[in-house]
């Protein structure tokens, strides 16, 4: 599945029956999202530190996915995160050139 077919799910599950989708619940709890991204991005950071490959990818997957849970819990949607770092991209060319 794809960042952007992901977020699309999550999207979908706003106003969803908490007991029946742990999306839902999660949206319907925005500091709970937040709680569960610190954990699973911590998570990662151990994988990440012990040299595991497969554990770090299952970890980095949980991480996107709460990531893109908590942002949406406050509205912040993929193409906003999207143009945030296409401006970006923009100022570090020139900032590129600036030191060049
Ligand atoms: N990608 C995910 C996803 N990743 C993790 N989780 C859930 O997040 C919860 C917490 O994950 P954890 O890994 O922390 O679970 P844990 O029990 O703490 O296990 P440990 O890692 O600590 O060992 C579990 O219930 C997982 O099932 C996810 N739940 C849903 N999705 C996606 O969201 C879609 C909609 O899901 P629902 O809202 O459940 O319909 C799904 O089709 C998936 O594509």
């Amino acid at each position: 599945m794809s960042i952007k077919e992901l977020a699309q799910t999550i999207a979908a599950r706003k106003g969803a029956d908490p007991d029946t989708s742990w999306t839902a619940q999660l949206l319907a709890d925005p500091d709970k999202a937040a709680e569960k991204f610190g954990e699973e991005a911590v998570e990662a950071i151990i994988e990440a530190t012990k040299g595991n490959k497969a554990r770090l990818t299952s970890e980095a997957a949980d991480v996107l996915y709460h990531l893109l849970v908590m942002c949406a819990a406050h509205d912040v949607t993929l193409d906003d995160i999207e143009a945030e770092l296409a401006s970006r991209a923009t100022q570090s060319g020139v900032t590129e050139k600036a030191n060049r």
